[in-house]
Formats: C-alpha cells, sequence, structure tokens
C-alpha cells in the first residue's frame, strides 16, 4: 500500500483526478475488456476528485464516452429521486457535467423488489465487463469502506447491510440532522468486490478521519476497520490531506514522504509511461 499525502483536500482531489485522468487515457482496450471500469463512491471526500475530473473534461484533456462505471453503494428504502439519494449525488455532482453515457453507469437499486437478486445481478454485471480496474473509494469515520461496517467480512460480497449507529449519526446531516429520516439499510458491494479491483483508490480527507486512517495503515487487518484489508491489496494508494495524518506516527508520515521522493526521482528518469510505472512503483513500494 502507499500513502500519498497532500496538504489540503482540494490538492488531494487534483491529484486523484488527475490519476484517473491518466489511467482513463492510458487504457489500451481489448476483445474480452473493451472499456476501462471504475468503481466510484460518494461523500464529501470525493467531490474535490469529481471537480478535478470534471475541469479535465471541459478542457479537453479526458472523456467519459467509453467509461463503465459501477457506484459503491445506495440507501434502500428512499426513492431514487431523493435529494439524498447516491443515484441523485452522482448525477448532479458528475455524470451529467461529463460526456458519460448514462447506460454506462451503474448504480444498486435500493427499491429493488428483491433486493438479492439485484445484489447478485451487480456481482454478475461487474463481472461481465471484466472486472473494476480501479476502485475510488472513501473511508468512514469507524474506518469502513462502502457500507462495510465494523464486523462485515472482509471476503463478502455486494449484499444488503444495516447501518452502524454511529454512520447513521454521521449521515443525518444530509436528513435535516432529523435522526429518524436517515435510511437504516443500504446495499453495498462487499470488502471482496473491492478488493478484486486491478487497483484501489483511497481518498482520505480531515481530522476527523484521523483515527481510522491510522487505525487502517498502522493497525492490523481486523474486520473492525474494514478498509484495513486494503493491506492485503496488491496495488493500493491512499490519498490523504495533512490533517488526515494527525493520529499517525510521525516515522510513519516520514516514511510514505520519502517513497514517494523515491518514486519522483525514478519517474522523472524512466518517464510516467503507466505499465512502467506501476511495476516501479510496486517495487519501490514494497
Ligand atoms: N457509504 C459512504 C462511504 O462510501 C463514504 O466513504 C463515507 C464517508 O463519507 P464522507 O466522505 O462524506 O465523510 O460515507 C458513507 O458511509
Amino acid at each position: 500500500m502507499r500513502l500519498t499525502i497532500r496538504d489540503t483536500k482540494d490538492q488531494v482531489g487534483n491529484y486523484i483526478g488527475d490519476y484517473i485522468a491518466k489511467r482513463i487515457n492510458s487504457f489500451t482496450p481489448t476483445p474480452a475488456h473493451p472499456n476501462i471500469v471504475l468503481g466510484l463512491p460518494t461523500g464529501s471526500s470525493p467531490l474535490p476528485v469529481y471537480k478535478r475530473l470534471v475541469e479535465l473534461y471541459k478542457d479537453g484533456k479526458v472523456s467519459f464516452k467509453d467509461v463503465i462505471t459501477f457506484n459503491m453503494d445506495e440507501y434502500v428504502g428512499i426513492p431514487r429521486d431523493h435529494s439524498e439519494s447516491y443515484h441523485t449525488f452522482m448525477f448532479s455532482n458528475f455524470f451529467s457535467l461529463i460526456d458519460i453515457d448514462p447506460k454506462n453507469t451503474h448504480i444498486l437499486n435500493g427499491n429493488a423488489e428483491d433486493l438479492y437478486k439485484e445484489c447478485e445481478g451487480y456481482e454478475a454485471a461487474i463481472k461481465a465487463v471484466g472486472g473494476i480496474d480501479l476502485f475510488l473509494g472513501g473511508i468512514g469515520a469507524d474506518g469502513h469502506i462502502a457500507f462495510n461496517e465494523p464486523g462485515s467480512s472482509l471476503t463478502s460480497r455486494t449484499r444488503i447491510k444495516t447501518l452502524a449507529y454511529e454512520t447513521i449519526l454521521d449521515n443525518c446531516r444530509f436528513f435535516n440532522n432529523d435522526l429518524s429520516l436517515v435510511p437504516r439499510m443500504a446495499l453495498t458491494v462487499g470488502v471482496q468486490t473491492v478488493m478484486d479491483a486491478k487497483e484501489v483508490v483511497l481518498v482520505v480527507t480531515g481530522q476527523n478521519k484521523s483515527l481510522a486512517l491510522s487505525q487502517m495503515i498502522e493497525g492490523g487487518v481486523n474486520h473492525m476497520v474494514t478498509a484495513s484489508a486494503l493491506q492485503t491489496h496488491p496495488w493500493a494508494l491512499v490519498v490523504c490531506d495533512e490533517d488526515a495524518t494527525l493520529e499517525l506516527r510521525v516515522k510513519t508520515v516520514k516514511y510514505f514522504k520519502s517513497i514517494e521522493k523515491v518514486q519522483d526521482e525514478v519517474e522523472a528518469k524512466y518517464g510516467p509511461v503507466a505499465s512502467v510505472r506501476l511495476g516501479l512503483s510496486r517495487a519501490t513500494a514494497a
């Protein structure tokens, strides 16, 4: 796992936005895997990433015409066009601002008649397009990824999930601070669904995520901090701001900063060719 630290959350957004655009632009289609497939999150943390990607699209530096997306999660039981549904979030903050074909965007339907079937179908749809190339994610204050709350199986797949009280409290701000309006359940991809992606990028910003970040990076792999499963992913990158590092050891921060410096030197020498970068960065991050 690599950790890249930037001063502010906007700089984090720019870094990840540029990173994803580079992946889209360097994607080589094959008959078995003709489109790049992204996994996408909602939440306040990824907003600067989406803002950057929209800017790059408007500047003609990236196109989403051939991009397929799968969102991480969706609430159960609120209408699709509810102002706080993840469907509404994705269309207002991203999809309606770029040239993506809505047919290529996939979001779990929290109002499906058969929620079990919906989840099984989602896993099958991911498989049918050749798997996810890059899964972008955020984390909850309790270290959850998607809606994989503490205690979730680290080999879980897309399923129905009861939300933790802490998450319901966190989300209350979006529902007029009225606890009774916050959905109690969600559909979510599993930890294993995220782990199956070829590459995972996590955006972690703000002091309120600092404890979760230190637990996921410095603690052991643990189902109480489901994002910690990424320690075993062969190609995971966490990008955070300085505020989010507050609970990390100084030694940890210095270590990851020094690794980035080496990577920069290697890239300056060999060039930012994606495949080369992938191989070399793996070596330096090991
Ligand atoms: N299901 C979402 C997660 O995918 C997201 O990472 C988390 C943090 O959101 P925020 O970035 O707003 O702190 O919120 C919810 O729990």
